[in-house]
């Protein structure tokens, strides 16, 4: 059953910035999508703009469909209702974003009593105990302060705290990023069993192609606001099919290639401003196989058969127009 459907998502900040830009996303419960770019290609805000956390005076088109409800133009008091309940985000570096003077389990109390999960104070402890032990955690672990836990248990904390409500959908935001690579790994298997064990929907956002294709089914690669190509998500990391996606993953090594190791291709020049995109395809600057027309037309998804889409001249163009310039 689809339980997040996106279209055409338009997000522009004011100033001008137009940072998500015509975004058609689907997800069914159980089902895990990567969302990766480089910085500044609009991952975090796909994820604000789901849940309508973004800055007022941003513009903001289109439809999120939530379980079939449009969270865009829903009422603020079922906005607030279906946040934490319906979809909650796990942002990256959790000591941020959890409050360095609460107790941890008072902070994951918070929203069960908010959401009126447990009506006493003895229920939702009760609650969060269990959460923490879900997440590998003792209980008695609530009673701690931010400070006394390490990156990898805050992050847990942070997991724990989304599942708090039981949601539909988890959407995390570089959830690893800050965390070694064994930690990492831990956080990603945990992240994967519960999506599976609870039958959830996970939008998982990262700069890391190689992260995504382990742990996600499909995989949406973002450039200026664009989805560029979305596929499953092994395929698009290992034979991508837009030149952007291609140049990414081959910016991370791959292992049991010794040769990707040592020569990691890197993309030239830097992502546009989104305030000011060239014109055509916005990836026409950068793109090792630009064609003339790539300047003057711009590019949607194209079905490219296998269940694969890409936003490019070369993808589902006839046979003579595939020579580069
Ligand atoms: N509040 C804001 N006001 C104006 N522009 C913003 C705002 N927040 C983000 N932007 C701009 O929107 C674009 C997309 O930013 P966003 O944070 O969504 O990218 P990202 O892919 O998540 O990057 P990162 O991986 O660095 O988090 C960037 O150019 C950024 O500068």
């Amino acid at each position: 059953m689809t339980l997040l459907e996106v279209r055409n998502l338009e997000v522009t900040y004011p100033g001008g910035a137009a940072a998500v830009r015509g975004v058609d996303l689907t997800l069914t419960a159980g089902r895990k999508l990567g969302v990766a770019g480089e910085s500044g290609c609009g991952k975090s805000t796909l994820a604000l703009a789901l849940l309508r956390l973004l800055p007022a005076g941003t513009r903001v088109g289109g439809e999120v469909l939530l379980d079939g409800e449009n969270v865009l133009t829903m009422r603020w008091g079922r906005v607030r209702a279906v946040r934490w309940a319906g979809a909650s985000i796990v942002f990256q570096g959790a000591m941020h974003s959890l409050n360095a003077v609460h107790r941890v389990g008072d902070q994951i109390a918070e929203p069960i009593l908010l959401h009126k999960k447990a009506t006493t104070a003895a229920a939702a402890r009760k609650r969060v105990g269990e959460l923490l032990e879900h997440v590998g955690l003792p209980a008695s672990r609530a009673s701690a302060y931010p400070h006394e836990l390490s990156g990898g248990q805050r992050q847990r904390v942070m997991i724990a705290m989304a599942l708090a409500c039981d949601p539909r959908l988890i959407i995390a935001d570089e959830p690893t990023t800050a965390l070694d690579v064994m930690i990492q790994a831990q956080i990603l298997r945990l992240i994967e069993q519960l999506v599976t064990e609870q039958d959830l929907g996970l939008i998982m956002i990262s700069h890391d192609l190689s992260v995504l294709a382990d742990t996600c089914d499909r995989l949406a690669v973002m450039y200026a606001g664009r989805v560029v190509e979305e596929g499953p998500a092994r395929q698009v990391y290992e034979d991508a099919l837009h030149p952007y996606a291609k140049a990414l993953s081959a910016a991370f090594p791959r292992i049991g290639d010794p040769a990707s190791r040592f020569a990691p291709r890197g993309l030239p020049g830097d992502p546009p401003d989104p305030a000011v995109l060239p014109t055509g395809c916005a990836f026409h600057p950068r793109c090792p196989v630009a064609l003339e027309a790539c300047p003057v037309e711009d590019q949607v998804l194209r079905d490219a058969g296998r269940e694969r889409r890409a936003a490019c001249v070369h993808v589902g163009a006839p046979k003579d127009a595939r020579s580069g310039t």
